[in-house]
């Protein structure tokens, strides 16, 4: 291995705390943290993972075989139950398709989830042992060119027949044809399918079906369905999304996926879930895994890769005359990566809450109680918009603090980027989500009004809130959740509020909320803004005797509490919460915060503890030795392969020298 930049083994040797306790704690115990690493230690040992072509200067019908390859490779290692430990299988993907979709991550994902949380006994014992032995390879096929958000508004229809006992797949118009789903244009040769089921003339909504898609010999087209790639996309190139379109294509009563609702052979429909929304359950799940996965991940990578090129990189002078500083030295630069850097951290756990309650509340709810449905959709819905928003700007700022070379693919930066943003729309486009969690906040405010007590995640909006913000120097966090509950409870109550008058004031509620839904949304993003700050806080609060790490946790959720009040002052102090003083002094904090973060910047990150295979940057590398990889970098490109390029020949010689030698 190259010997460590000097500047980047400087900031090493000046951290104050040790960077793999915190690694531990980041992946939730030292066995997880030796077991990731082994893991990907096998990964990155073996050619097929790494010894591939270059990604970026392959074409996207390239970058999609190759992907395939991988798939198979992956999939042939899984067969012999080596992933059995469904983290290990995580941790493999990971490193086998760095910041890419795999064109089976939808059968992963969301297919075999499916199959297990939505079939009867007997069809899940059928389905889910062909799916996990990759027998059968499917996709989630749910979105319609017409319509992604609004579900009751699908248009492919599954008529049922009771004399032949068989449904009829049919794609009635243009905007029917199911559109997006990954995997789903070439690679996939079964999926779960998302259509409206018809009784007797009689529309029972959105329910799941089994549908094969392709010959299991072959791979070609099963009769009456035509399906295809989508195209180039802003990103996703590894992954083929695509078209799904159907001519009354028959499949059996027993593929309608029964847990939730059953068919008899007559056509007679049984309801068996409580919930009517259970058919959305996959959603959940997903968007609950979106928060540490997709978001958080995204943006630690890209933290990673920032603040160490802000530690290599030399430029203009501090000290006049004096020698160039890192840029990492310029307090401009530190507001730019070090509240981001912060809000990783706020978000990692989080994630690491969403995730464990997912499992938790799943587990009851499919034990038959499902009382905490409700919070769950809210809490998932909103954590996912807000921070794979806040992931996706923050993975362009640190972009932007690379100046020049953070625009080349070689700083590793747009893929991360354009890989993690269609986590904004992916899964629920945000606004709609906050949307969800603003019908949650609406009830809980309605609830507290009528003097009701509110619980878990808005159990806050019950409680007496301070009228005047107590905030001080010390920053204790019980002081700053106190200003985020408040900022929190007085949106809501203000969105709430004027639902209330609008209503009064004789406007449907339809409309009312219509007119509120900004400040709804608003709302909502404070409310999670409130919840994320309370997570980072009970993570410091159940920390235990890991002093070093302990200050600089508490440094950061400083920071980014701070940084929180200062982006959104006229929540805290429109009112007269927050007084001008103690925002002037909030204000001034982020400053010292970040003098006191700078000197951990470079272990904060390495405590994430990416391989340089999976951030793929030449900018973020490890050992720091940036400038002669970037000049590599160029000479591998594909563009470079000739000394005078074809175009030459074609276009430039004719109109410079008037001849052409091709
Ligand atoms: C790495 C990962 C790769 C993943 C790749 C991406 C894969 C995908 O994108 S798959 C497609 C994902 N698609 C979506 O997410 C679609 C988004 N749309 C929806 O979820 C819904 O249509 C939604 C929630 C917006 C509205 O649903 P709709 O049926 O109109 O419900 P709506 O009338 O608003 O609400 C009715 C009630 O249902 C509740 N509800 C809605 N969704 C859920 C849910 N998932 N669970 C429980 N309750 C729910 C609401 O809270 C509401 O309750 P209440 O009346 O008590 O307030
Ligand atoms: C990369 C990628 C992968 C995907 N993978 C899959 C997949 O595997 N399977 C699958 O089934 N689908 C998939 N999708 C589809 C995805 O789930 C939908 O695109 C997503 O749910 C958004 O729906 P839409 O496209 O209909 O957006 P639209 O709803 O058309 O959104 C357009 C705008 O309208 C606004 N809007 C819509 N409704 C409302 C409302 N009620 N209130 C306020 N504003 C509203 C939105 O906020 C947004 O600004 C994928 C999409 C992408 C980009």
């Amino acid at each position: 291995m190259a010997a460590v930049n000097p500047d980047l083994q400087s900031e090493r040797d000046g951290a104050t705390f040790d960077t793999n306790k915190l690694t531990f704690l980041l992946d939730g115990g030292e066995g997880m943290t030796e077991r990731r690493r082994e893991v990907e230690a096998e990964a990155l040992a073996d050619p097929e993972v790494t010894g591939g072509p270059h990604y970026h200067f392959m074409s996207r019908p390239e970058q999609y075989s190759d992907a395939v390859r991988k798939a198979v490779h992956y999939m042939k290692q899984a067969k012999t139950g080596k992933f059995d430990n469904p983290a290990d299988a995580h941790w493999y993907r990971n490193t086998l398709w760095p910041n890419e979709m795999a064109p089976i991550g939808l059968h992963t994902t969301m297919f075999l989830p499916t199959l297990e949380n939505n079939s009867s006994p007997e069809q899940k014992e059928k389905w889910a042992p062909l799916a996990k032995d990759f027998k059968i390879i499917g996709t989630y096929s749910q979105t319609e060119m017409g319509h992604g958000t609004n579900l009751k508004a699908l248009e492919t229809t599954a008529t049922y027949e009771p004399e032949l006992e068989q449904f009829i797949l049919h794609s009635p118009t243009l905007s029917s044809i199911k559109w997006w789903p990954g995997g789903l244009g070439k690679t996939s040769n079964f999926a779960v399918v998302m259509a409206s089921m018809i009784i007797k003339g009689k529309n029972y909504g959105m329910h799941p079906f089994i549908v094969q898609l392709r010959s299991l010999e072959d791979h070609t087209v099963i009769t009456g369905i035509e399906v295809g790639d989508i195209g180039p996309k802003f990103g996703f190139n590894t992954i083929d999304n695509g078209y799904l379109k159907f001519d009354h294509v028959r499949i059996p009563r027993e593929n309608l996926l029964m847990k939730n609702a059953v068919v008899e052979p007559d056509g007679t429909y049984v309801r068996i879930a409580k919930n009517e929304k259970a058919a959305y359950s996959t959603m959940i799940f997903v968007r609950a895994m979106i928060v540490l996965e997709v978001a958080t991940r995204g943006l630690a990578q890209a933290c990673t890769i920032a603040v160490r090129y802000s530690c290599v990189r030399r430029q203009s002078e501090l000290v006049p005359g004096g020698p160039e500083p890192k840029v990492l030295d310029f307090q401009t630069q530190q507001y730019k990566l070090l509240p981001v850097l912060a809000s990783c951290y706020a978000y990692w756990f989080s994630g690491l809450f969403i995730r464990m309650t997912y499992f938790q509340i799943n587990y009851e709810i499919q034990q038959g109680n499902i009382d905490l449905l409700p919070e769950l959709h809210a809490v998932s819905s909103g954590l996912k918009a807000f921070t794979s928003y806040g992931s996706m700007a923050g993975i362009e700022q640190c972009r932007l603090a690379c100046g020049g070379h953070g625009f080349s693919q070689a700083s590793g930066l747009p893929k991360i980027y354009t890989t993690m943003t269609a986590g904004c729309t992916y899964e629920g486009e945000n606004s709609v989500l906050y949307l969800q969690m603003a019908r949650y906040l609406m009830k809980s405010f309605l609830q507290a009004e009528k003097g009701e007590t509110t619980t878990n995640s808005v159990a806050y909006l019950s409680k007496k809130n301070l009228d005047k913000c107590v905030l001080g120097a010390t920053l204790s966090p019980d002081t700053i959740i106190a200003a985020y509950e408040h900022r929190a409870a007085r949106l809501v109550r203000k969105a709430g509020l004027r639902v209330n008058a609008l209503e009064a004031a004789g406007k449907p509620y339809h409309e009312a909320w219509n007119l509120t839904s900004v400040q709804f949304t608003k709302a909502a993003e404070a409310h999670c803004h409130y919840f994320v700050v309370l997570k980072f806080a009970d993570t410091l609060e159940e920390m235990e005797d890991e002093a070093e790490i302990h200050n600089v946790l508490l440094q950061l959720f400083q920071l980014y509490a701070c940084y929180g009040i200062t982006n959104y002052a006229a929540d805290f102090t429109e009112d007269g919460f927050m007084s001008q003083e103690q925002l002037d002094m909030v204000r001034l904090r982020v400053l010292d915060l970040m003098a006191d973060i700078r000197p951990n910047a470079v272990a904060l990150v390495d405590s994430f503890d990416y391989p340089d295979h999976i951030l793929g940057s030449v900018l973020g590398r490890y050992d720091g030795n940036v400038y002669e990889n970037l000049y590599k970098w160029a000479k591998d490109s594909p563009l470079n392969k000739t000394e005078v390029h074809d175009s030459y020949y074609k276009y430039l010689q004719p109109m410079i020298t008037g001849k052409s030698n091709l």
